[in-house]
């Protein structure tokens, strides 16, 4: 994807099989993302996009293959490569107790951010995320909204080369979803690579560049978004997704 140009994500023959889970999650997979793309990976409940995050993010290790990100070998606790991204998961991953102010101290600090960077980049994104009013109150008592954005601050605090999201608007409105995408754009036009998941595929297609749609753990299809409606003939991700994975449940 994106010929020639380095790639943030670089996934080679990789096998992966959960301990207690007889069928594997992945077998011989390959995947490429080029630095500076916006990337999305899409696929019904249960299809592995959040294995695969975890993967790419060096939270599970493959068993078979290797995964590169930025050149670098993911999964081996390897704190260098750790610096060079972030994560947005789809659980929330702050303190309910803590105030976004003291949630982004905490994080600045895990991140190796010094005091002054922590202070500078906390009033930074506060006020980029609509944060400001509330910086001192406990996160706990957040609208979801407001939840997803200390969310997205805490995955972006040490401002990373490639920004991992797991579903980033999942139970937001309107108005929240338009300010994280519009936000994501503008990182992105600064030379953050995004590599996201979602199910809401009218947002994907504002936001992706390059997309990857995988089922049971298969790369059922892939390339530039609009390469890949025109070879299989569809308008939309939507239809596309239906006519690829089928109608049934899933989970
Ligand atoms: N910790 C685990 N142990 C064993 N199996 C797991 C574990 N986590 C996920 N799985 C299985 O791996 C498969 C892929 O799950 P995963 O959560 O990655 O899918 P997903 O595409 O992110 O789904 P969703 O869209 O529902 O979030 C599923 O069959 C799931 O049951």
């Amino acid at each position: 994807m994106a010929l020639g140009r380095p790639l943030a994500i670089n996934i080679e023959h990789m096998g992966f099989r959960y301990p207690d889970n007889e069928k594997a999650s992945f077998a011989n997979l390959n995947l490429e993302v080029a630095e500076g793309t916006r990337f999305g990976l899409f696929g019904p409940n249960g299809a592995g996009k959040t294995t695969l995050m975890n993967l790419m993010t060096g939270v599970l290790c493959p068993n078979e293959g290797n995964i590169k990100l930025l050149g670098q070998e993911t999964g081996k606790q390897n704190k260098e490569v750790n610096k060079l991204f972030g994560f947005v998961p789809q659980d929330f991953s702050f303190y309910q107790e803590l105030s976004p102010t003291q949630n982004l101290e905490f994080f600045g600090a895990w991140a190796g951010l010094n005091q002054q960077q922590i202070t500078d980049r906390t009033n930074e994104l506060l006020h980029i995320l609509g944060l400001e009013d509330v910086r001192n109150k406990p996160v706990e008592k957040f609208s979801g909204g407001m939840k997803r954005r200390v969310n997205l601050a805490i995955g972006v605090i040490h401002n990373p080369q490639v920004l991992f999201l797991d579903e980033p608007t999942v139970g937001v409105d309107v108005h929240t979803r338009a300010a994280i995408i519009g936000y994501l754009h503008e990182l992105n036009k600064s030379g953050t690579t995004l590599i996201y998941t979602s199910h809401q595929l009218n947002e994907a297609e504002d936001l992706c560049e390059y997309i990857a749609m995988i089922d049971e753990g298969n790369i059922i299809t892939q390339g530039h978004i609009n390469e890949v409606l025109k070879t299989h003939d569809h308008h939309s991700l939507e239809d596309l997704f239906i006519n690829l994975t089928g109608k049934a449940y899933r989970d």
